[in-house]
């Protein structure tokens, strides 16, 4: 029940939208249920109460062009009012899943990454279309068609009393079946809905990432088994949504069921109270109408239960996320980061994943403004990791990370980010033009800012070569660009950005000689005047690195230079034998013949 008052709420949000659609909507139900009461009158004054009919004739006539002319109006008020009515209510219901939409997707921008790691894109996805429209049917018709329905529910039964008693005694008499009926069917389709719900959301990630990996599906030639992954998924959803919708197909048809066995005792009743003279011809025509009236709440009070169950369900899964909290927040009292000079310091910094043996442990770091510190280790030892403590992607466990002598906890966190710049490997690219994809978070940057950083990352020339230049689209997941030229353009965004801090993720891509060439020269570029960390794999810039840390199962095992390390004869000393060297010699052996031709290497 608290999730449909936190929905009405936020309708609530829209007090005049909200209002009008309320108000019609009762004008409309007063309008309807006053039609009954004239036509019932004007049968009585055809008919004559006391049987003496036509008995004035004239008078009959002119009291009836008075009832027409009545019940015309109150058709015309209550024609205005309905078109009031689903005119307001789909505005407000339409503002209420805009908002839903927008809450998600801000919750989303700020969520840690922490939260990432445990929820499925397919299922978040899910949430912000299905859950939110399904938010909306309840506004629509939970709240305000609701109020139609417990209007008439309330309203008719008292009228059929007043008209008569001994007759709506017997109409109510299947009632209490319909009563407990329904709360059951609320209760059962409560738990059903949450279910379809869940279905969906993991179809949906099944589809997703098939999508995203549509690589690896071709070329391990898996359709197959992806079919049939999907089709597993698509089943359920199909048997589960089946079963939902039958529950509701049946509910309705009993109700309507109950209903017109009740329309045929009434006639039987009723007829022998007119015969018996009990009873105007008009006040039973007046009964039926009434009755009549009572056909659609009834059986819209089975779609509408079904609305609020599924309500209660999507809105469940809405606030779950809406209600979470980031395990990385702004403290209240953060303030933005001015541009540092750089000085980063990791004091006694231990880190663990959720329910994991600590990540990282012990770490002291100083890197003073512009050197390169370069982290090396085996898969798994925590490079990764400790990098994505300085943006704050994760949040130390133990110990704190300072830059120029402050706590980075303490400034906000789209100042730090924009001071701490990222080149990664795997670098995401935008269905947008190269020059947006460049420009992307410097919304201030002109044409030639985005030229002047291309070229400082070594990918002017081949994009001026592209039929489109700096206009070409470059389609989802970048497909249009070789993983070197990637590289090189996450690189003129960092350029662009000019963070102070910057951290590179160097880790080699099977990449031709030249390009990575070429990468590499973009790196020196964007490194100059930076305090930089660098995942390193390449021997060119361990060596020339200021520092080196070399990770062992997130402990800091050696630290030094290259020279100092090369003699201790420790880890460092065979990383470099079996990984660093040989990838030199090969570097150096495809750079002989251009030197032999008359160039030199880079
Ligand atoms: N998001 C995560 N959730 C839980 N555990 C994680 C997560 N990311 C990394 N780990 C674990 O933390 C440890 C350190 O991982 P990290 O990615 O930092 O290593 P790495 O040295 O960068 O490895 P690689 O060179 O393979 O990228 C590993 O045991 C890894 O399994």
């Amino acid at each position: 029940m608290d999730v449909l008052w936190r929905i009405i709420r936020m309708a609530a949000y829209y007090p005049s939208r909200l209002g009008l659609a309320y108000f019609t909507a009762i004008a409309a139900i007063g309008f309807s249920l006053a039609l009954p009461w004239l036509f019932g009158d004007a049968i009585d004054l055809m008919v004559g109460r006391d049987g003496d009919r036509f008995a004035v004739r004239e008078f009959v006539l002119s009291e009836l062009l008075l009832f027409g002319v009545g019940i015309l109006m109150v058709s015309l008020g209550r024609g205005f009012c309905d078109f009031g009515r689903t005119y307001t209510t789909e505005s407000l219901s339409q503002k209420v899943s805009f908002d839903c939409r927008n809450l998600l997707y801000d919750k989303l921008q700020n969520v840690s990454f922490a939260f990432h790691d445990r929820e499925h894109t397919g299922d978040l996805m899910s949430r912000a279309t299905a859950d939110v429209e399904a938010m909306r049917r309840f506004v629509n018709l939970g709240m305000i068609r609701s109020l139609d329905v417990v209007v008439r529910i309330v309203a008719i039964p008292l009228i059929l009393f007043f008209v008569n008693w001994q007759l709506a005694l017997v109409s109510m008499i299947f009632v209490p079946a319909l009563v407990l009926r329904s709360s059951l069917v609320m209760r059962a389709l409560r738990r059903k809905w949450l279910h379809v719900q869940e279905v969906m959301g993991e179809s949906v990630t099944v589809l997703q990432e098939n999508l995203a990996g549509m690589h690896v599906v071709k070329a391990f030639a898996s359709e197959d088994y992806e079919r049939a992954k999907y089709n597993r998924k698509a089943e359920e959803l199909r048997v589960e949504y089946y079963d939902a919708e039958r529950m509701q197909g049946t509910n309705s048809a009993w109700m309507t069921l109950y209903f017109t066995f009740a329309l045929g005792l009434i006639l039987w009743v009723g007829g022998w109270l007119v015969v018996e003279n009990r009873l105007a011809p008009g006040e039973l025509a007046m009964f039926f109408l009434y009755l009549n009236q009572l056909t659609f709440p009834i059986r819209a009070s089975a779609q509408i239960i079904n609305t609020f169950s599924r309500a209660i369900s999507s809105g469940q899964r809405l606030f779950d996320i809406l209600d979470t909290r980031s395990p990385v927040e702004e403290r209240p009292n953060a303030v933005p980061m001015d541009r540092p000079a750089g000085h980063v310091r990791f004091e006694e910094v231990g880190f663990g994943y959720a329910d994991r043996s600590p990540a990282l442990k012990h770490v002291e770091l100083d890197a003073k403004p512009g050197q390169v510190t370069a982290i090396l280790g085996a898969p798994g030892s925590g490079k990764t990791t400790i990098v994505n403590l300085l943006p704050r992607f994760y949040d130390v466990t133990d110990g704190k990370i300072t830059i120029d002598g402050d706590d980075i906890r303490d400034y906000t966190l789209q100042s730090l980010r924009h001071n701490v710049g990222i080149v990664h490997q795997d670098v995401y690219l935008f269905s947008a033009s190269i020059r947006d994809n460049i420009a992307y978070g410097v919304s201030s940057a002109t044409a030639e800012d985005v030229e002047r950083a291309a070229k400082v990352a070594q990918l002017h020339d081949q994009i001026m070569a592209l039929p489109g230049g700096y206009g070409t689209w470059v389609g989802e997941r970048g497909a249009t660009l070789s993983g070197g030229q990637r590289q090189r353009l996450s690189i003129a965004r960092t350029i662009l950005i000019d963070p102070p801090v910057l951290i590179l993720d160097d880790s080699t891509s099977s990449v031709d000689v030249e390009t990575e060439r070429q990468i590499h020269r973009a790196m020196v570029e964007v490194m100059k005047g930076r305090t930089t960390f660098v995942i390193a794999h390449r021997l060119s810039t361990v060596r020339d690195a200021d520092q080196i840390l070399v990770l062992d199962k997130g402990v800091i095992a050696e630290r030094g230079t290259h020279s100092e390390l090369i003699n201790q004869g420790g880890m460092y000393q065979s990383i470099y034998e079996l990984q660093l060297r040989p990838q030199e010699e090969i570097l150096l052996e495809a750079a002989l013949p251009a030197m032999v031709d008359g160039g030199a290497p880079a």
